[in-house]
């Protein structure tokens, strides 16, 4: 496809996206099934453009004084993709795909841009109005800076499986799609963030990720399992496991000791975790379906750890799926919420005396996190929050340098609260409490 045709079909994806309210996946699907021509580089540049329109959704807007699809399209191709005026202007007019000519109020905005000083705080922040209160809460007078970090594209990390192979060997089977060590663990490779308008390096078809020597996870997520602290040997229910990203971690520092068990309240979301685990060599695992015969129950007050991934907004992946932070409501953050104070009381039963439990949510907002965990310790006066970088500390697997990171980013209760615009991480709150004997 040509640029006139695939600015059109950004247009297009994403006024079906604003108008049915839609996952952005589920709109430029829809629109592939009727556009057969377009080929995989297609689909990748039109994604692509869509996901950083969206990224920046309102600055856009308020720069070109105009909050349509078409001239997010024009105004990010222009000011984020750094597309010459004249390159844009031919593909505009170009028959029979163009979208119609740049207009002289379109041309005047690229010309002299709004600027950012007049902006209120959500637009430079590229977040919705109705969440002002809940994001200056957490990050006063920070907040449009840090919810600039959010409104980046993410890199692709990856955790090297120490369960299959040393960092090292795993390292260098990545050199093909250019991975780097992140120092802050001694288990995590990063690809930098690729070109948006290219398709992302295929990391799952290289050997080394299907030999099980590595996974994809965001940086964030491997800190979360961290928490778990010196698991070897322990008994540790993940309650909240899904597709099992945290528990291959939890599993890959248990070292196949100890036992460990996975749970979700539903349990095809549990489903890929069968073979992923077969792939990560992990021998401890016993999945708990709720489709199965085998409850929980003989798990109540048994654990060491229960680590609680609990179901969330999102927010703190907001560069990964940019769409959700336009779709979210107040009404989802209340039915989350109520949602976390039943996980947390359901899991608390798990924890054996002296036992630890972990709280990670991909959300940083207060509602989500100090908010819970306050009303659940009110209730439950046998547990008592610890200082999380101490459990994270006690693993192998931080270095001296994640450490003194993580210190920057410590709540005053000892919670970590991660964010993009700090270590390129998704942004996981993560606590731990631990259970008095
Ligand atoms: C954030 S996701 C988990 C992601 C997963 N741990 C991972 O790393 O890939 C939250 C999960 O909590 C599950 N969930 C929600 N309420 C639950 C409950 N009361 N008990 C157990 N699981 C629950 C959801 O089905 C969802 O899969």
């Amino acid at each position: 496809m040509r640029l006139s045709g695939r600015l059109s079909a950004a247009i297009e994806v994403l006024t079906d996206f604003e108008t049915r309210r839609v996952p952005l996946k589920t709109a430029l699907a829809d629109w592939a099934r009727g556009a057969r021509y377009a080929g995989a580089k297609d689909r990748a540049w039109i994604s692509g453009l869509c996901l950083d329109v969206l990224r920046k959704r309102q600055s856009i807007a308020a720069m070109m004084t105009d909050d349509t699809p078409r001239a997010a399209v024009i105004g990010c191709l222009f000011f984020e993709w750094l597309t010459a005026i004249d390159e844009l202007r031919s593909a505009l007019t170009e028959e029979p795909h163009g979208a119609g000519a740049l207009t002289e109020a379109e041309f005047e905005r690229l010309e002299k841009p709004v600027p950012s000083e007049k902006f209120t705080p959500a637009v430079r922040g590229n977040f919705p109005e109705w969440m002002v209160p809940n994001i200056e809460r957490v990050f006063g007078e920070n907040t449009v800076s840090v919810m600039n970090g959010y409104a980046e594209r993410a890199d692709i990390d990856l955790r090297l499986n120490r369960l299959k192979v040393e960092s090292e060997k795993a390292l260098s089977a990545l050199k093909s799609v250019k991975a780097n060590p992140i120092s802050l663990l001694n288990n995590a490779a990063r690809i930098s963030a690729p070109n948006p308008s290219e398709k992302a390096p295929a990391v799952t078809v290289i050997p080394a990720f299907n030999k099980g020597w590595v996974e994809v996870q965001d940086l964030g997520s491997q800190i979360a399992a961290l928490a778990a602290g010196e698991v070897k040997s322990a008994q540790v229910l993940d309650f909240c496991a899904g597709g099992g990203g945290k528990t291959l971690a939890l599993a890959a520092m248990m070292e196949n000791t100890g036992q460990l068990y996975a749970y979700d309240r539903d349990p095809h979301r549990l489903k890929p975790l069968f073979h992923r685990a077969k792939r990560a060599g992990v021998r401890n695992l016993q999945i708990r379906s709720p489709a199965g015969d085998e409850g929980l129950e003989d798990l109540t007050n048994k654990m060491d750890v229960v680590f609680v991934d609990a179901p969330c907004t999102g927010a703190g992946t907001w560069r990964r799926h940019p769409d959700t932070k336009w779709r979210l409501t107040e009404q989802q953050l209340q039915r989350r919420m109520k949602e976390q104070d039943i996980v947390l009381k359901q899991a608390a039963a798990f924890v054996k005396p002296g036992g630890r439990m972990v709280w990670v949510t991909c959300s940083f907002l207060m509602e989500e996190n100090e908010d819970r965990l306050a009303s659940f310790l009110e209730a439950h006066s046998e547990f008592s929050q610890q200082p999380v970088i101490e459990a994270m500390a006690s693993t192998t697997l931080l270095t001296a340098k994640g450490r003194e990171a993580l210190s920057t980013l410590s709540t005053p209760e000892g919670a970590v609260r991660l964010s993009p615009d700090k270590i390129r991480a998704d942004g996981f709150f993560i606590a731990t409490l631990r259970r008095t004997n």
